[in-house]
């Protein structure tokens, strides 16, 4: 990635903007425990948004209810106006990609093959074809390959496409995870601590790679614990308490708010401290990144994964462990749908 682009151009540009994402009155109980309370959030294009909080505020888990992983108790998610379907293969489908906290690649497919089964999404060459192999298929194939190609490059990694992602080394591993959201064309795009476990060099160059995907005319939402990367990057900031959203604005706003302050010292705080001050110290607070590890369990067949519309969302993480979730009913076996529905009821929204 060479981009000097920076967050001077999104300023520049005409003022009119889409409401891309509006999520209204999103609520996520487990249980007795409410995780995620009444939060409201837009993003708009052209805009990069931020979502911090401490540990455990229920960042994760509002991500998830915008993407079709969890169904929310109650609330609804429209993107560009329309309600989202609570299926994530759905959700993809509509223009929402997004990374996980716990990188979710199929390590045994190469670092080209990953790109090309995000890209399954937008193309619609069915089984017949695929098994025919016919003129049809092959162009479409030829497509897929190109745009995989051309994604790889934007994110510095066409000269590894040959590679197994497995052997990529962990910053390289994010990058790719990008590569593979952007592939399905979305309008927005989620990341989840995109730069956990990254040194400050490669923390830089995610920077100006996020800076260059808002400037492909992509919203971007995205949750990281650094404090100082967050606030040089996002346009807006909203910050996450104990699942309820304290408060939101321009990255001055939110790092000099007292409130903050204290939710991540877990203090109060009598003298407000210069916003350089502020922003070090919540950093120093923060916790501990994410161990960078691979995810490690990706499906056996993963050709047939590919095939499959949920192929994303099936391969397990460790942060999201089935036995616990609560997810959306395609993504889940039978009984494990049966016990979201328990420990979930959340509405069904209509597409
Ligand atoms: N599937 C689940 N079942 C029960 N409780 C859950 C589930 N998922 C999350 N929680 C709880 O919801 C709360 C919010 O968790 P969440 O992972 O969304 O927080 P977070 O802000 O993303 O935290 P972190 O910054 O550590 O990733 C926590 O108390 C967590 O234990």
């Amino acid at each position: 990635m060479t981009t000097t682009t920076t967050k001077a151009a999104a300023t520049t540009e005409p003022a009119a903007r889409e409401t891309v994402l509006d999520a209204r009155g999103v609520t996520m109980r487990f249980g007795g425990l409410t995780a995620v309370r009444d939060v409201n959030l837009t993003v708009n294009s052209g805009e990069i948004v931020g979502l911090i909080g401490p540990n455990g505020a229920g960042k994760t888990t509002f991500f998830n209810c915008l993407t079709g992983l969890y169904v929310p108790t109650e609330g609804e998610v429209r993107y560009k106006g329309q309600v989202l379907p609570p299926k994530s293969f759905k959700v993809t489908a509509a223009g929402i990609a997004r990374t996980f906290q716990n990188i979710r690649l199929f390590n045994n497919m190469t670092v080209l093959e990953n790109v090309l089964v995000g890209r399954h999404t937008r193309t619609k060459e069915g089984l017949w074809s695929a098994l025919l192999r016919g003129p049809g298929f092959k162009k479409a194939e030829a497509a897929s390959e190109k745009r995989a190609m051309e994604l790889l490059e934007f994110v510095g990694l066409a000269h590894k496409a040959q590679l197994l992602s497995k052997n990529l080394p962990y910053g390289e591993q994010r990058k790719l995870e990008i590569a593979r959201a952007l592939a399905s064309d979305p309008g927005l795009i989620l990341l989840d601590e995109p730069t956990a476990g990254m040194n400050p060099q490669e923390t830089r160059a995610a920077e100006e790679l996020i800076f260059a995907i808002r400037d492909m005319g992509i919203a971007v939402l995205v949750i990281e614990h650094d404090m100082r990367f967050i606030f040089n990057l996002c346009d807006r900031v909203a910050v996450l308490v104990q699942g309820q959203k304290l408060i939101e604005g321009d990255s001055q706003t939110v790092q000099s708010d007292e409130r903050v302050i204290a939710a991540y010292l877990g203090e109060p705080i009598e003298d407000t401290p210069a916003p350089k001050a502020d922003a070090e110290a919540a950093e120093a607070e923060a916790p501990e990144a994410e161990a960078p590890e691979a995810e490690t369990a990706a499906p056996a067949e993963a050709a047939e994964e590919a095939e499959d519309e949920d192929a994303e969302d099936d391969a397990p993480a460790d942060d999201e462990a089935p036995a616990e979730e609560t997810p959306a009913e395609d993504d889940t076996p039978a009984d494990a749908a049966d016990a979201a529905k328990d420990a979930a009821p959340g509405k069904e929204n209509d597409a």
